[in-house]
């Protein structure tokens, strides 16, 4: 109750819906948890300045400073972040509902996002000491070792699976318990991954269904990746562990690092003849204020925040920078290459006989289930609802290799029509007319959905500035499905996740595709390919 009454408070409030209580308290100066000095002598000058605190940030800001004769400065232009509500792995659908999140969304869509508020799609992206992770789904995934050493032998050394994964290991503190001794997993490192420890019954259905529709069953983190597994979260016994709390927190004490909450860099400042960074130009509390930086500007504002940050600083393409009178340090195709991993809301499943009792999401934080989840960090408040995954190499994918999956299925605990409260319609923004007539009918039902992804996207958009106000949302031109295999490859996944329910596991739990037509597919003979397509 507690947490629903809150999370609703949370979702509803202030001008644009979005309010947390960190705007009336500053929970970091109550709280400490600025994880850092929080009233640092600022210097002059540091050998390094971090933008944005982020993972990226966060980590370089930490392995930076083990050398006490290094000091650094990290900016973030969010706030600490709020124990409690942040914590808890279920409640990871509200966050994006919080100021925590930038609340981007795309331009309206032709071809996607139809079901969709002004059909246009949510690109949540988060804010605040710990940048994304502090409202992601908390699933450890390392990535394919063909994308990293793709990245290499495209002109980045340094970044082969080989070169990376000692750095995985390194970070890592894996508490697994089937793969803990494969060797791709060590203990000891500063970031927590463990094993969920609730899952519905829908999930040892699904891995062992997908086994005997021919899956292997792998370590998703290990080099073999075509086959189905239980998900690895970023929890410390069922926590969510952010960046922040994994890469600052232990090194609060460090004196040669400062860490400015609420400071929004602004611009990077170079030294034009020699075209170095030399500086960055931010603002805390309606000033203005430079900082120098004797070695590096690091830039880690995120995918976005980063490409928007250069270009402001006049370092991108010539002819955008100039028609918006912005002084052009550095001509570079910054902004150009945007690719998104494009997913389903779907499809969903009714289960005739369950074998748990678990109909809503409000079985989730039932009374006993957040005494369970408070007092011994178990229950299904600890499920981050995401998991277990199946990767599916699509005939539609770029790469030939017959091993290098395009179509990640993430099995959900429920589906998208289990929560009274706006917060999982905020987080897809599905529309009410869909919502209605195709979610909310199965609220008191045991149904649950998956969520294919498609991880190589053909489609290439692009991230542009739309003023110079630093403070503007980038403006992103990106047209889901503009290559048409991109909606091909989601489809096959789709019939791939569905023959998978059609195996003895799922059947005997009488398992069905729920067979109600989406709104505006009417016309498609059902559980076609044209029909998913
Ligand atoms: C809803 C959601 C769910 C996700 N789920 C998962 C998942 O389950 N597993 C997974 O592996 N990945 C997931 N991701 C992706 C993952 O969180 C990101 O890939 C990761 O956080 C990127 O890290 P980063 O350090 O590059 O940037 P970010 O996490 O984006 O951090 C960038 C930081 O820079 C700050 N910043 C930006 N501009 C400025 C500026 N001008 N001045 C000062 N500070 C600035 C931002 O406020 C932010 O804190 C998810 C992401 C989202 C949004």
């Amino acid at each position: 109750l507690g947490v629903n009454i809150l999370v609703n408070q949370l979702t509803k409030l202030g001008p644009n819906g979005n309010y947390t209580l960190g705007d009336s308290v500053d929970f970091s100066k109550i709280l400490g948890l600025d994880y850092g000095d929080r009233n640092p002598i600022l210097r002059d000058a540091y050998d390094f300045i971090v933008v944005g605190a982020g993972p990226a940030g966060c980590v370089v800001a930490n392995r930076l400073t083990e050398n006490p004769n290094v000091n650094v400065l990290l900016l973030e232009l969010g706030r600490a972040e709020i124990p409690i509500v942040q914590d808890i792995p279920a409640a990871f659908l509200y966050q994006p509902s919080t100021d925590y999140n930038f609340g981007y969304l795309t331009e309206p869509q032709r071809e996607a996002c139809l079901g969709l508020m002004e059909k246009r799609c949510a690109w949540h992206h988060g804010r605040g000491l710990g940048g994304s992770t502090i409202i992601n789904n908390m699933i450890y995934t390392r990535g394919n070792f063909r994308d990293y050493d793709m990245w290499n032998a495209s002109g980045n050394p340094g970044w082969s699976y080989a070169d990376v994964l000692p750095y995985f290991l390194k970070s890592e503190n894996a508490n697994l318990k089937e793969f803990q001794s494969n060797g791709f997993h060590r203990k000891g490192g500063y970031l927590s991954v463990e094993d969920a420890d609730f899952l519905t019954s829908i999930a040892p259905a699904f891995v062992e269904s997908a086994k005997q529709a021919g899956f292997k069953y792998i370590d998703y983190n290990s080099k073999d990746q075509l086959g189905v597994s239980y998900f690895q979260h970023n929890t410390k016994n069922s926590v969510r562990v952010t960046s922040a709390r994994a890469f600052l927190k232990p090194i609060a004490e460090r004196k040669n690092l400062h860490i400015l909450t609420r400071a929004w860099v602004t611009k990077v400042l170079f030294d034009e003849s020699t075209k170095t960074a030399i500086g960055v130009e931010y603002t805390r509390n309606k000033q203005r204020f430079t900082a120098r930086a004797t070695r590096e500007v690091i830039l880690s504002a995120g995918a976005f925040g980063s490409a928007k940050l250069l270009m402001l600083s006049g370092v991108g393409p010539k002819l955008d920078l100039e028609n918006l009178d912005i002084k052009v340090i550095h001509e570079l195709p910054v902004g150009e290459t945007l690719y998104e991993h494009p997913g389903v809301i779907g499809p969903v499943f009714i289960v005739r006989n369950p074998k748990d009792n678990i109909v809503n999401i409000h079985d989730f934080d039932s009374i006993p289930a957040l005494l369970k989840y408070f007092l011994l960090k178990d229950g299904p408040l600890s499920s981050p609802l995401t998991e277990a995954v199946a990767y599916v190499k699509s005939p539609y994918s770029p790469k030939e290799d017959p091993e290098w999956p395009d179509v990640e299925i993430i099995q959900v605990g429920i589906q998208l029509g289990d929560d009274a409260s706006p917060g999982a319609q905020n987080y897809f923004r599905v529309n009410d007319s869909i919502l209605s007539s195709y979610f909310k009918p199965l609220f008191n039902t045991r149904a649950f959905m998956f969520l294919p992804l498609l991880m190589h996207s053909r489609t290439k958009g692009s991230l542009k500035l739309k003023s110079t106000n630093p403070y503007n949302h980038p403006l992103f031109k990106y047209q889901y499905f503009e290559d048409d295999r991109d909606a091909k490859a989601l489809a096959y996944g789709i019939q791939v996740a569905i023959n998978i329910t059609r195996q003895k596991p799922f059947v005997d739990m009488g398992v069905e595709l729920y067979a109600v037509k989406l709104p505006g597919c009417e016309s498609f003979q059902f559980d076609t390919f044209e029909y998913w397509e």
